[in-house]
């Protein structure tokens, strides 16, 4: 009997998880508003405070390595990536955000833990602060969504 999906409308129970948040400090202003939107969401889905562990890191370059230390501890059913790269006048903005990215990806697979990756890249800071909620919020629920849904196929 197939088992139907019950889709991203399905109610989100995050109670029995833990959630490690890493944070870059670089556009803090964003990144702060990401986090705060974020805690918000995971607390709304049920996600105890005791459960919730947040650490900082420079920038999104030091992201990957952060949560694969995490990882690595086995302690937790998901990771967040939080963080804001804005494009300046150098090509340093496709480093940081392509290797950010890839990194993040890289440690999600190897590892075999959900990692929702919320560092945004935008063109200015305008296009950063207008997503900063939503994108918090959307890490919270990729989260516990991706955390639960590996409970039930692994
Ligand atoms: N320009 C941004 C950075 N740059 C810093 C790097 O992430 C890294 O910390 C540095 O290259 C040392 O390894 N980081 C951001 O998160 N956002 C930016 O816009
Ligand atoms: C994304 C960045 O690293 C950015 O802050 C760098 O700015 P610039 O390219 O003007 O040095």
């Amino acid at each position: 009997m197939l088992e139907a999906d019950k889709g991203p409308g399905a109610t989100l129970d995050g109670s029995g998880l833990r959630v490690a948040i890493v944070q870059a400090r670089f556009n803090a202003g964003v990144t702060n508003g990401l986090r705060d939107a974020c805690l918000g969401e995971l607390a709304a889905l049920g996600v105890q405070s005791e459960n919730i562990a947040h650490h900082t890191v420079p920038g999104a370059l030091e992201v990957p390595l952060a949560l694969r230390w995490l990882a690595h501890r086995g302690e937790y059913d998901a990771l967040i990536a939080l963080g804001c790269v804005i494009r300046g006048e150098t090509y340093h903005f496709e480093l940081v955000a392509n290797e950010s990215s890839a990194g993040i990806t890289r440690v999600g697979l190897d590892l075999d833990i959900p990692i929702a990756n919320a560092i945004l890249t935008t063109e200015n800071l305008p296009q950063a602060t207008v997503r900063q909620i939503e994108k918090g919020r959307d890490a919270a629920r990729v989260a516990v969504e991706m955390a639960l849904l590996k409970h039930r196929l692994k």
